[in-house]
């Protein structure tokens, strides 16, 4: 069934969220890098065995600079079900999310989020909703990381006049992540497999939306199964850069943005092309079996490994 769409942006952007606070362990951590492919390949991967496991103790396991957007979620008990907007939840996708790392994450923490909204767009077709979220250590109430997810409900735009559609966007046009593959050889590619269980793994992380388990949800949704999420495909991007320009030390990543073009189904071969620019790493994902981009955007460093 339908379901109708509306949006009264005074009420939205009025809106105060609550502030939420979520603990993690090393085990949510473990999870979450096996969600995105670490060690898929090589168990025993030098890489990336300090994610999943450490030989004095899980204390000292590593966590991945993009478990951080796991906080966007859990830092909206309710999901996107907010005042003044009203939308069928099987047309939401994740269109782009754009990470700051203020300080590598513990292997464990309690977590307080304060989460607003950064961006609200009438694209006629569809709306856009940025939701930021601060996150801070509670012990030491240090920022740990700033993510601004964006969703796009289609279906739901058209609530202004399309000759001057609604906009509104408290942060700088330059953290935005259109931008342009160049047209060099890639400085790195790298290709991995995602399993057929990804999705069903990965949502362990705390992303039980059905898109990504239910085959009748996502018909309805449009597409012809389950669809992976997009937190998990760029989990693998971001993976396969620290691999492959960070040499393996995922604190050299100051701050990560991605657009997801195109949904990735699970099982398919996502091969990750890279192009160092200064600090800056342009990359790009392909779906390799239908050849199609998926993921688009950029990582800027804190330092370039002595070793390249
Ligand atoms: C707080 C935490 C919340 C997180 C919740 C996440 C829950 C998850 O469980 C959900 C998921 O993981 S869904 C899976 C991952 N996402 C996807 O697979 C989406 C892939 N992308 C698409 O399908 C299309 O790009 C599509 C459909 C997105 C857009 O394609 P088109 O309809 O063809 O759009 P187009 O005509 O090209 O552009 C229209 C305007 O929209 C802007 N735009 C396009 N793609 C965008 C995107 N991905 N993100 C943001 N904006 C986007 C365009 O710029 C355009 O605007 P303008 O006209 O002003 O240029």
């Amino acid at each position: 069934m339908a379901v109708s769409s509306s949006c009264n942006p005074q009420l939205l952007l009025s809106h105060k969220f609550p502030e939420t606070t979520y603990t993690y362990t090393e085990r949510d951590v473990a999870v979450y890098a096996l969600g995105v492919g670490a060690c898929g390949r090589n168990a025993v991967d030098t890489d990336e065995l300090k994610y999943a496991y450490h030989e004095n103790g899980q204390q000292f396991i590593k966590v991945l600079p993009t478990f951080s957007a796991l906080f966007s979620l859990e830092s909206l008990p309710d999901g996107v079900d907010l005042p003044g907007l009203t939308f069928d939840p099987r047309l939401l996708l994740h269109g782009q999310q754009y990470i700051e790392v203020h300080k590598p994450l513990p292997s464990k923490a309690t977590i307080q989020n304060k989460v607003s909204l950064a961006g609200l767009h009438d694209k006629g077709k569809a709306v856009i909703l940025e939701i930021e979220t601060r996150s801070y250590e509670k012990e030491s109430g240090e920022l740990l990381s700033m993510n601004r997810a964006t969703v796009f409900l289609r279906g739901a735009g058209g609530f202004s006049d399309p000759s001057q559609p609604f906009t509104y966007s408290n942060y700088p046009a330059n953290q935005a992540s259109a931008m342009k593959i160049p047209e060099s050889v890639p400085f790195a590619v790298f290709e991995d497999c995602t399993q057929s269980s990804q999705a069903l793994l990965y949502r362990l992380s705390g992303d039980y939306n059905p898109l990504h388990s239910d085959p009748m949800f996502a018909k309805l949704a449009g597409f012809s199964r389950p669809i992976l999420h997009g937190l998990c495909t760029l989990g693998f991007a971001v993976r396969a850069i620290i691999k492959c320009i960070c040499k393996g030390d995922p604190d050299m990543i100051k701050n990560i943005s991605g657009r997801f073009l195109l949904h990735v189904y699970p099982g398919e071969t996502l091969v990750t092309e890279m192009w160092l620019k200064g600090l800056r790493v342009i990359y790009q994902v392909k779906a390799k079996e239908r050849n199609r981009a998926v993921l688009l955007g950029y990582v800027h460093l804190h330092r370039l490994a002595s070793s390249l």
